[in-house]
């Protein structure tokens, strides 16, 4: 990039958010944008002559809305709309932000954005998907070349966070910045590249591993299986969450980095390395790969790959969510600070009528969550539940906020009724109401139903106390939330005959068998479980 400020046009304020983005291309990329802006809110318009474009968008949508369903129970916005166009001019109209996700060809990229550029808002951004082509060629020759920069994601973009921003020589510095600031309420994460080089970080990285792969085929080391469980098994794992250097830096023990240098570095001048000599990617070898890799995937169409590959990452995304003790670890942490970002604008976005009103939460049925018996496991029941708790707290205030500050409220007693069968894909609803609560106790009832025919699969009572962090002991809640929580009692409907039957009850339990007789000393005690 060009440092030298002339050189660059002002470029005029950015909005101050995205509320609707058009999507030029809706491949695999292209598609994977669409999803990651519909599900923020975001209006989406699309142009892409494909004749399939409508049915290739709407799977990676219907597979985005499947792991986000799993990803997250965070308030996720209302969908944003989805349009598609028959001119770039129509889907650029009025656009915050334009993505270009168009085949990897120089020439084509150009025209299209040539196009874009003379159709859209002057304070429209516009990010180019490519994986390598520098963003000075992309904006040459175009009459708002300081908007124009590369924005280059990873696939799935609607699941990994990062995003490469690379300004080229005509880039207005303030539009890379403003570009990472327009990407983070979408839960992601703008990289800004200091300099432009050819692929910029990621792929240059990638690439490289990819050429020795290559030889290591070719050369006849090992086949694609092999390859792929070389990475799975080891690094591919350590890379989710610490990368090269922190990896590497717990690899040289207690010395650390500068022990670890000196120990392998000499090693980089062995001939161990292919990575400057491009293999011939010729007919034959294109034969050889694509043949194991069929083998390899044998009966497995790219749509289950996918379903397979995004259920794996919300995995590892929720594992990551946990990680450093509960702050959450690298793409975790993110994960965390988009949660918080969906409940505060929910909060702003509740109007304050509904303040008192009783407090319901939603969540669909994870195919993680389904057991050996067909339908979801017990303590899936006991999470829902304790989300539908958080979800009255924080409706009465107790938010992450309040927690911070020193106080919570800790449930100190649960019972769970099971009452029918949740299975994979069902949404589920909990609603709450207030039981009693007096200075220092909350008394919360839970019940669990399956949308579409009502059924409720389970109910759940929980005492609460209010406590203090510090000392770890009860304390009086503030007369403020104290209100709050009479205002739930005053909006929610009188108890109904469920409530009134299942609150309060104890576990029955079964008659306690019949004393043995002499002859039935040594025989087993009978058992009363199904
Ligand atoms: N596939 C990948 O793993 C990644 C690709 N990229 C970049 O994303 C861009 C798109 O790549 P893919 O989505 O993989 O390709 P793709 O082939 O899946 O999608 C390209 C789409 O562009 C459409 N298209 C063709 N001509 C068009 C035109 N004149 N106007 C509008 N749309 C047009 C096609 O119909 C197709 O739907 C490339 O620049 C690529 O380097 C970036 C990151 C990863
Ligand atoms: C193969 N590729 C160069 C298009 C890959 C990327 O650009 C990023 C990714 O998702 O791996």
């Amino acid at each position: 990039m060009d440092s030298s400020a002339s050189s660059k046009a002002a470029a005029a304020p950015s909005p101050a958010r995205i509320a609707r983005a058009a999507c030029i291309g809706g491949g695999v990329i292209g598609g994977g944008w669409v999803a990651r802006f519909l599900l923020a809110g975001i209006d989406v318009a699309v142009f892409d002559p494909h004749p399939d474009a409508r049915r290739i968008v709407a799977e990676v949508l219907a597979n985005a809305e499947a792991a986000y369903g799993a990803l997250t129970d965070a308030p996720l916005p209302k969908r944003g709309a989805l349009t598609f166009h028959e001119t770039i001019a129509e889907a650029v109209a009025g656009a915050d932000w334009i993505q270009e996700s168009v085949p990897e060809r120089i020439d084509l990229k150009r025209r299209i954005l040539a196009e874009i550029d003379a159709a859209a808002r002057p304070d429209a951004l516009i990010g180019s998907s490519t994986s390598g082509l520098l963003p000075s060629d992309l904006q040459a020759g175009l009459s708002h070349p300081e908007r124009v920069f590369v924005a280059h994601p990873y696939n799935p973009v609607y699941l990994l966070p990062l995003v490469e921003i690379v300004g080229g020589r005509m880039t207005a510095p303030q539009v890379v910045g403003d570009a990472v600031r327009l990407l983070a309420p979408m839960g992601m994460k703008g990289v800004p590249i200091a300099r432009e080089i050819d692929a910029f970080v990621g792929d240059r990285l990638l690439e490289a591993l990819w050429r020795e792969a290559l030889w290591l085929i070719k050369d006849g080391i090992c086949d694609v299986e092999t390859l792929d469980d070389v990475i799975r098994y080891s690094f591919g794992l350590r890379w989710a969450q610490m990368g090269l250097f922190q990896t590497y830096r717990i690899a040289g023990g207690e010395a650390g980095m500068r022990h670890f240098l000196g120990q392998f570095g000499p090693a980089l001048k062995w001939p161990w390395t292919k990575l400057t000599d491009v293999v011939d990617l010729d007919d034959a070898l294109i034969d050889e790969i694509a043949a194991q890799s069929d083998a390899q995937n044998e009966g497995l169409s790219i749509r289950r790959l996918e379903q397979i590959r995004d259920r794996n990452l919300v995995g590892i995304l929720q594992a990551l969510k946990a990680g450093d003790d509960g702050r959450g670890w690298g793409a975790g942490k993110l994960l965390a600070d988009f949660e918080k970002r969906l409940e505060s604008r929910a909060a702003a976005e509740r109007p304050a009528a509904d303040a008192g009103a009783p407090r319901s939460h939603s969540v669909r049925v994870a195919p993680s969550w389904i057991d050996y018996n067909g339908h979801m496991t017990e303590h899936r029941y006991l999470q829902i539940l304790g989300d539908a708790t958080d979800h009255v707290l924080r409706g009465i205030g107790v938010d992450l906020a309040y927690v911070e500050a020193g106080a919570s409220y800790y449930t100190v007693e649960s019972h769970l009724c099971h009452l029918g069968e949740a299975k994979l894909g069902d949404t589920i609803t909990a609603e709450s109401r207030v039981l009693s609560f007096d200075g220092k106790r909350l008394h919360l009832f839970h019940r669990v139903a399956r949308a579409g025919d009502g059924a409720v699969v389970a109910t759940g009572e929980h005492m609460l106390l209010h406590v203090d962090r510090a000392s770890g002991r009860a304390a009086p809640a503030p007369e403020t939330i104290l209100k709050r929580i009479a205002a739930l009692v005053v909006a929610q409907p009188a108890d109904d005959l469920q409530t009134r039957t299942a609150a309060g009850r104890a576990i029955r339990p079964a008659a306690p068998p019949p004393p043995p007789t002499a002859d039935q000393d040594t025989a087993p005690p009978s058992s009363t479980r199904g």
